[in-house]
């Protein structure tokens, strides 16, 4: 490794190290969703709550139709008629049956329900013409969830299902950390706002956009603030007016060896900033503190775009999955076989953009585009990194690789 750079790994333990996990709170099942259960969670009732009904149709007990056959039908009075959600509790008593709708409490002494379409459909009276086994179409109370029981355990990402479950059992709150916020900010005097004018050397802020969309696609809330120019007072006033609603920053540009590096510049004298060089390509300049009495916490990322994404893939991204304690932090690698030899950067861990597919024969991976970190048309392109060891000197064809497969939930 070059002297003077850190590992990968260095930087993101550091990173790690240095933000905690938001307090959990009861938050709303439906803003919980994609964030992980603080605490096991436990049914407070059974599920179904009480013996129903799966079918429209009568009440019985099975015994009474025992000897039903369409040569001696069996013939009941039909004592009361039981609605879901409109019923008093009722019990039969031998030699009659209940008229019954889907998903109503089945009336004590019932122990089976025939659907309307094996019977006459009487009103008063109704015939039966074959047996019923004890306990057809009834739902038993507990059946599919006992009272008690650890339905969802700590550390479940709540989804759709999860969701459904929680509120079937009463529980319309439950314990999650936070959505983090994420303040996205980028520098750059060259920077316009897509749709505004272009003088002959500015361009459209590409990296604000690309960032806050990562944000929101890992799962936390993004509030981008347009770009703002490489003056550091202005830098510092808007980092100052934004820390309310940040539980972390990211910034992109300004960070290397450059003249106007305003995010070096400006916040070396604002908290605990770093400015390391990491051993990796596309990625080299980083930066991680934190700043002002509130020590929030700041990522600085290079300006060039394909290094502010892959940097936040391998840095942002685990940052915010710690906040909200989605585990594991880092996405994981899977393995694929190369379709093309890829020349290797010796003492940098290289992250080559590729697309990733499985086929019938297995999982491949086909590198893309070049190195350069400006090549934003091949980065769309891709939906695979590569990675290439610090001392790996050449990956080849039919060589397996670990690649990162991106936008993959874990
Ligand atoms: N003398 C040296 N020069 C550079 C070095 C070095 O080690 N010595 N490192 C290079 C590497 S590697 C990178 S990466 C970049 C990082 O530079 P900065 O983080 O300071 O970024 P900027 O200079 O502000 O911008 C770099 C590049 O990216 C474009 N950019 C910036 N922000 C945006 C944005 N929001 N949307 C779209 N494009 C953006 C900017 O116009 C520049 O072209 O430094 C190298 N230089
Ligand atoms: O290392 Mo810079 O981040 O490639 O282009």
């Amino acid at each position: 490794m070059p002297d003077g750079f850190l590992t990968v790994e260095d930087h993101l333990e550091k990173i790690l190290r240095g933000i905690g996990p938001l307090e959990p709170y009861d938050q709303p099942v439906v803003e919980s969703l994609g964030l992980p259960l603080h605490a096991d969670v436990h049914a407070p009732i059974s599920l179904p709550r009480f013996d129903n009904s799966a079918m429209d149709g009568y009440a019985v007990r099975a015994e009474d139709l025992a000897q039903a056959t369409s040569a001696t039908p069996v013939e009941l009075p039909v004592v009361a008629d039981i609605y879901a959600g409109s019923s008093r509790p009722f019990a039969i008593s031998p030699g009659t049956a209940v008229k019954i709708m889907t998903g109503a409490p089945v009336p004590r002494g019932a122990d089976a329900v025939v659907p309307f379409e094996a019977t006459d459909r009487g009103n008063a009276r109704v015939r039966f013409t074959e047996a019923v086994r004890e306990g057809q179409h009834v739902r038993r109370a507990g059946s599919d969830v006992g009272q008690g029981d650890l339905v969802l355990p700590a550390g479940t990402v709540v989804g759709p299902r999860e969701a459904g479950l929680l509120a079937s059992l009463g529980l319309g709150r439950v314990a999650a950390r936070p959505r983090p916020r994420v303040v996205v900010l980028s520098t750059g005097n060259e920077l316009r706002e897509p749709g505004a004018h272009l003088d002959f050397d500015s361009i459209y802020d590409g990296n604000s956009y690309m960032l806050a969309a990562a944000v929101r696609a890992a799962g936390a809330i993004a509030y981008r603030v347009g770009a703002i120019g490489d003056d550091p007072r202005t830098f510092r006033r808007t980092l100052s007016e934004q820390l309310v609603r940040a539980d972390l920053v990211v910034t992109s540009g300004g960070i290397s060896e450059g003249e106007k590096d305003v995010v070096k510049e400006t916040l070396s004298a604002l908290g605990t900033v770093a400015f390391p060089k990491v051993a990796m390509q596309p990625g080299k300049p980083q930066g991680f503190g934190t700043i002002f009495d509130e020590q929030t916490p700041i990522i600085t990322l290079p300006g060039n775009p394909v290094s502010a994404y892959v940097s936040f893939e391998v840095f942002v991204l685990p940052a915010i999955r710690r906040l909200m304690g989605l585990t594991p932090y880092r996405r994981p690698m899977v393995h694929a076989v190369l379709t093309q030899d890829i020349a290797s950067i010796p003492g940098r861990r290289q992250y080559v953009r590729g697309v990733f597919e499985v086929t019938h024969r297995g999982a491949k991976v086909t590198p893309l585009g070049g190195h350069g970190s400006h090549l934003l048309g091949s980065l769309a392109q891709a939906n695979a990194l590569i990675v290439v060891g610090e001392d790996e000197t050449a990956l080849n064809l039919g060589d397996t690789v670990r690649t990162l497969v991106l936008d993959r939930p874990f």
